[in-house]
């Protein structure tokens, strides 16, 4: 048989209708992820036709995106700042009670971002196709399942039918050899590798990330990467299920159990790229190479190590960038003035991030002037820091801890920075007033912003790791 890619085998086993050159193939979707920003349409189509979900039991879903993080008043309220937002959870309450799905809702011991719960409750699982309206379904990807995002449209088409129309991407490997250095993580990796590429350099395509330091990633680190093949304009980003994935997944409310657990290892053996599959298009990166890498443009690709001097701009578009940014080229961003620091995110707010920003904050304080916001990504997420300290941490050192959801990543519910303002940000996007109107955001990993945190500027995170062992 011909080798394949993890991609194409994933890709033969859901397809229910091959593509022909006027139509795209029908996938079958195994996992569909619901929040409340873009599934009122979707839900409004399906009462207009009398239909109903094809699949509740394949549909979870969460309130994330307008949820505030200030808990509630003395008397139940809920701080909401922004009555759509109000109104889209109460929306998403009704229409999940009405279809009959799973809502991890405000009365839920597992609620959280969507794309932290969906690994957290092993209902992601590889070798499945998942998708979600929601640009960052790729975080999935890390498990070696196949998740991209979705349209309104397409998820009133997936709870229709529990199927998607799809052409097929092509595939794209990153090869990354070598080891990270010590004190650089996947956050940095990912910024670095979207460097490279560029932020449409993985258009058209499906990434997999493969070589030592991907093998070498722990389950969160992963996520990390694939959360933000989106950013390099990519249609989701996969890495091979190993037996990390494995570890990690076994016992999970929602991953099989038993016997059942047996078989579904077995086959998700049989997923990784057979030797000799090709690929359309291939790079190789040097992880040994990377350093503290942060954004100082209004796109992910304006990545560059924070020690190296900011190029100048090639074309108009970069040139406005640095003036947004209030960046000058041929200097370095590290020691650039901080205002605010967010730790949190779909990208970075799983517990080992958390304790990765504590191992810098401990015993430390917060520079004068800065604000902190440290928001975890679930409630297992919340409950797990505080069960270790990780909140004391982060509440002695000056930061604010908060309850979990989408919050300042896309500036919600009043948890934003003011015009002008340079948010330190461990999120995935930075276009211009992502976080605020007129903030300025530089993407990093958690340590990178803990570090910034402390020293008020751009700062290097390794020069605070100095009492960990290598
Ligand atoms: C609200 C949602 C549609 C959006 C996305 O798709 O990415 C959001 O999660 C974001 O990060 O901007
Ligand atoms: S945390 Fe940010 S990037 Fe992730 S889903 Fe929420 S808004 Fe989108």
């Amino acid at each position: 048989m011909t080798p394949r890619t993890l991609f194409e085998k994933i890709w033969g086993a859901h397809v229910v209708a091959p593509e022909t050159d006027d139509t795209p193939s029908v996938l079958y979707i195994d996992l569909h992820l619901v929040h409340e920003v873009t599934s009122p349409q979707a839900f409004s189509e399906l009462r207009s036709r009398g239909l109903k979900l094809r699949r509740p039991d394949r549909t979870l879903a969460t309130l994330d995106h307008s949820t505030p993080t200030l808990p509630p008043a003395a008397n139940g309220e809920r701080p909401y700042t922004n009555a759509e937002a109000k109104a889209q959870v109460a929306q998403l309450e009704a229409n999940c009670r009405e279809f009959g799905v799973r809502l991890y809702g405000w009365d839920s011991q597992d609620r959280g971002i969507v794309h932290v719960i969906g690994p957290e409750l092993g209902a992601t699982q590889p070798g499945m196709t998942i998708v979600c309206g929601d640009s960052h379904t790729s975080t999935h990807g890390a498990f070696g399942a196949l998740a991209f995002g979705i349209g309104t449209t397409e998820v009133g088409h997936v709870m229709a039918t529990q199927c998607l129309l799809q052409r097929k991407p092509k595939t794209f490997a990153i090869h990354v050899d070598g080891k990270l250095p010590r004190g650089v993580g996947a956050k940095d990796l990912i910024l670095h590798i979207i460097g490279e590429i560029g932020v449409d350099g993985g258009t058209g395509y499906v990434l997999e990330y493969r070589g030592e330091a991907i093998e070498a990633l722990s389950m969160e680190e992963r996520m990390t990467v694939c959360n933000m093949s989106i950013e390099a304009g990519a249609r989701a980003g996969l890495i091979a299920p190993d037996e990390t994935t494995f570890a990690w997944l076994k016992g999970r409310s929602n991953a099989p159990q038993g016997a059942a657990w047996d078989a579904a290892v077995n086959r998700w053996r049989a997923l990784r790229t057979d030797a000799g599959a090709e690929y359309d298009r291939e790079v190789r990166i040097d992880a040994s190479q990377i350093r503290p890498t942060v954004t100082y443009g209004t796109h992910p690709g304006m990545a560059i190590a924070m020690d190296k001097p900011v190029p100048a701009a090639r074309n108009a578009p970069e040139q406005r960038a640095l003036d947004y940014m209030q960046v000058k080229p041929n200097q370095p961003m590290q020691g650039t003035a901080v205002d605010v620091v967010f730790i949190g995110s779909c990208t970075n707010s799983r517990l080992s991030d958390l304790r990765e920003a504590a191992n810098v904050l401990r015993g430390r304080k917060v520079a004068k002037g800065v604000r902190v916001l440290v928001v975890p990504g679930s409630e297992a997420v919340r409950r797990d820091a505080e069960r270790e300290g990780l909140h004391e941490v982060f509440l002695a050192a000056g930061a604010e801890w908060r309850i979990p959801g989408c919050s300042m990543c896309i500036a919600m519910n009043g948890d934003l920075a003011q015009p002008g303002q340079l948010v330190v940000s461990t999120s995935n996007r930075n276009f211009e007033g992502r976080q605020g109107k007129g903030a300025r955001t530089v993407l990093a990993s958690p340590a990178t912003a803990a570090a910034s945190a402390i020293a008020g500027a751009i700062a290097d995170p390794r020069e605070y790791l100095t009492e960990v062992a290598a």
